[in-house]
């Protein structure tokens, strides 16, 4: 008879060979390296590596935006203001740690005295996380990357930006829509920039009949970085007075519940 962890082996069952010699072995192919139960792990590991950089993280505010963009843009100085401004507010910013938009945001949120995090990815071209990141992680696996946009943030900033924020941006829209996270607010930056995609979501998409009367109201539009700050602000009391009145809710009703049966008793 052989044990192997939970296992039992009799007879002719039993490997010729013990768990820790296969292990030991070196030899053999090494495809498995590549397969995807292999790959499963590697994915438990990046959310675990995730999970345990931002678990502390306190409130942070999520910017999305350019790669592209460069430092002359006067959208870079937006992405800079804001950044400090939304550390000066008690957040903490994070990106995805790249170049354009995601460095001004990490950038001001350096020179504004908070917490600079960028959560970088691994792209077919040598990159490094943007010299204004503080705390960083480069993931291989977008979706895994995107969790912990999703689950570290109360409010996502949306710069200019091409496919890569489009992309951002309305899976955070969808979160939001289908209630599976948080209504937190998604805030467009630049009226000229998203005027277009804003019309178009009224004119068309809610026109058509594909989204609700209220799906619009999930996209706040702005210019202005003081006014990004009071959408947030504002919706943060909102969500916490929700939650205190629903908590102050289940305590009465708990209590009412104790009446009765003390009533009945
Ligand atoms: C194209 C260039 C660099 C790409 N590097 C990136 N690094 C980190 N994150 C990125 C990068 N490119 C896209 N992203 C993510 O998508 C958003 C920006 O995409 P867009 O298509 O540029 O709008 C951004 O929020 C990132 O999360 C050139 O140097």
């Amino acid at each position: 008879m052989r044990r192997a962890g939970p296992l039992t082996y009799r007879g002719k069952a039993i490997p010729d060979t013990t768990t820790d010699q296969r292990l030991l072995d070196r030899r053999g192919p090494a495809d498995w390296v590549h397969t995807d139960p292999w790959r499963v792990l590697r994915i438990q590991s990046e959310f675990v590596e995730g999970f345990g950089l931002l678990a502390d993280t306190g409130k942070a505010v999520c910017v999305f935006g350019s790669a592209r963009i460069k430092p002359e843009s006067p959208y870079y100085a937006l992405g800079e203001t804001i950044g400090s401004k939304i550390v000066k507010e008690g957040y903490s910013v994070i990106t995805g740690g790249g170049p354009g938009m995601m460095e001004a945001a990490n950038k001001g949120a350096q020179e504004g005295g908070g917490t600079s995090i960028g959560l970088g990815i691994e792209l077919p071209f040598e990159q490094s996380l943007n010299p204004h990141v503080d705390v960083g992680v480069t993931f291989r696996y977008f979706f895994v990357r995107k969790t912990m946009f999703l689950k570290y943030s109360q409010a996502f900033v949306v710069l200019p930006g091409g496919f890569g924020t489009l992309d951002e941006l309305f899976e955070a829209i969808t979160l939001v829509q289908t209630g599976k996270v948080t209504r937190f607010p998604v805030i467009l930056v630049g009226t000229r920039f998203w005027g277009g995609l804003v019309d178009w979501i009224r004119d068309t998409l809610l026109s058509e009949g594909v989204i609700s009367p209220d799906d619009p109201d999930l996209i706040h539009l702005t210019d202005d970085p003081d006014e990004v700050v009071d959408i947030i602000r504002t919706a943060h009391a909102e969500i916490i007075g929700h939650r205190t009145a629903t908590e102050q809710a289940s305590v009465d009703e708990g209590a009412e519940a104790v009446q009765q049966a003390a009533d009945a008793g």
